[in-house]
């Protein structure tokens, strides 16, 4: 099948790379000609494990291209998917303006019958405005042409995203043309063969199934750590409780680990857009709202305890921070939690020495080169010379530590864990002070 992507970032060059794969014929749009011209390389832009091999293969069959040229891209494919970004407007609501621009762009150019499948995460009523600002452009043309838009939403989880979009759960589709659900059955038939994957739905409830869902699970995160925090006042243990409640299949363990925080390009914008949407058509989301609030305040936990562990005063201090991608196997830091803790940090006069085994480079092109940030080339590097050690990522390669190391490497023996990577009897028995997640504070008091 011919199919055209509009948009090469996460979305658009898995979708692209993972159908090219499978033996469809795909060309990949982007405006960002450095990136095309990278992309036709074989080099690509973003840390995905496995993503890379399977471009550069698919790019010696032919079966796949990237290129700027919309034009010669709107008269290959029949299927025309849109994966652009939707970044938050200021008041929160998802901006539409680049998957608009690609309406009209493939209205501008199309010659024959299309099928505008949206893949991009959008708000529920976007497919009508899709279809709207197809229609004038094409009237605009004198042209009158067929064409169908369906909502395609993508579930995909950078670090896992090629194991995901081949291995997905479900594959929701939201259309009420027969024309439509043919098409979408072949492109994604190699993907649906052993057990149909295909849910069919209305538009409107398929744009609304992606918020839901990404909602859903950041109010499970939001939810274990409201109780971590809880547990931390209590004097209980949150791993212990999450084993608990994780262990009743009605709850399940996935989504439940408490952290500093979810981070990413998806849920803080996702459940803020949902919000808005809810806010607009008079429906006050108050778990929502709960949700983000909840989050906001996690973000600044791991810098509240080093306040705490500083008596409040960080000026002059040296902080070695352990990751920085928003989670493990990218480099994307987009929301990271780190990027909070770091602020605080440079605001209340502290040094910050990182390391993170993708994400220096990201790191760098967001904050620059400044004298209150050194980007250390191996994790050990980051603790020479630094008062205390924030763990933010659960990064593998800080799984397994000597503590022993540790106490001899940090000026005061103080480690803040964002992710419960150790055993606190373990770490204090190391002779560190260890605060982590909903088993810090109080549990060291109760061992003490
Ligand atoms: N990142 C994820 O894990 C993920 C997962 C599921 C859904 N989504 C959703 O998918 C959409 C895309 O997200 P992403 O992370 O891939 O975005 P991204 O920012 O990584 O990539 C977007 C790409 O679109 C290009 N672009 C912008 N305007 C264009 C135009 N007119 N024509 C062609 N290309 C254009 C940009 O240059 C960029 O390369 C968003 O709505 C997002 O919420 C993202
Ligand atoms: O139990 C958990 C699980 C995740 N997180 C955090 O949540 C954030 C998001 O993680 P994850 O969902 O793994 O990554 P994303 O790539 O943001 O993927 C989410 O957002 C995508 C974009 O919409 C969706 O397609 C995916 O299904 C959805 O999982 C990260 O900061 C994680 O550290 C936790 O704190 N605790």
């Amino acid at each position: 099948m011919r199919i055209t992507i509009f948009g090469s970032g996460y979305v658009g060059l898995v979708t692209g790379a993972c159908l090219a794969d499978v033996g469809h014929d795909v060309i990949c749009v982007d405006i960002d000609s450095d990136k095309v011209a990278a992309l036709n390389d074989g080099q690509v832009p973003i840390h995905e494990p496995g993503l890379e091999t399977i471009i550069r293969h698919n790019l010696d069959t032919g079966r796949l291209r990237f290129t700027t040229d919309a034009a010669r891209a709107v008269e290959f494919g029949l299927l025309q998917f849109i994966a652009v970004g939707t970044p938050p407007d200021e008041d929160g609501s998802a901006d539409l303006q680049y998957v608009l621009q690609v309406a009209r762009t493939i209205a501008t150019h199309m010659r024959e019958y299309k099928i505008i499948v949206d893949k991009s995460t959008v708000p529920v009523g976007t497919a009508e405005k899709v279809s709207a600002c197809v229609a004038e452009t094409l009237a605009e043309r004198g042209a009158t042409l067929a064409f169908d838009v369906c909502s395609n939403p993508e579930f995909l989880k950078e670090g896992a995203a090629i194991e995901d979009f081949s291995r997905g759960a479900r594959i929701v589709v939201g259309t009420d043309s027969d024309r439509v659900r043919q098409a979408i059955r072949e492109c994604y038939a190699p993907y649906s063969r052993l057990h149909d994957k295909l849910i069919f739905m209305d538009v409107r409830s398929a744009e609304l199934t992606k918020y839901a869902a990404n909602a859903m699970l950041a109010t499970k995160i939001s939810f274990i750590n409201e109780i971590a925090n809880l547990a931390e006042k209590l004097g209980a243990d949150i791993e212990h409780v999450r084993h608990g409640i994780g262990s009743d299949p009605r709850i399940g363990h996935h989504f439940i680990y408490p952290g500093c925080g979810y981070g990413g390009s998806c849920f803080p914008k996702d459940v803020q857009a949902l919000a808005r949407t809810a806010h607009q058509v008079g429906h006050p989301p108050q778990l929502l709202e709960a949700v983000e609030s909840i989050n906001l305040r996690q973000k600044d936990q791991l810098f509240a305890k080093l306040e705490g562990a500083f008596n409040g005063d960080l000026a002059g201090k040296t902080i070695a921070l352990w990751g920085l991608a928003f989670k493990p196997n990218t480099d994307d830091m987009r929301e990271a939690p780190s990027r909070t803790l770091m602020e605080s940090l440079w605001a209340a006069g502290a040094r910050v020495q990182a390391f993170d085994p993708e994400a220096q480079d990201e790191c760098r092109r967001i904050y620059g080169e400044r004298a209150d940030l050194s980007l250390c080339k191996r994790r050990d590097e980051a603790l020479e010379g630094a008062d205390a050690l924030v763990i933010c990522t659960e990064w593998k390669a800080f799984r397994s530590v000597d503590f022993a190391m540790l106490k001899q490497a940090l000026a005061s023996p103080i480690v803040i864990d964002g992710r419960n990577l150790f055993e606190p009897a373990s770490v204090k028995q190391a002779g560190l002070d260890y605060y982590a997640i909903g088993r810090g504070d109080s549990l060291q008091a109760a061992l003490a």
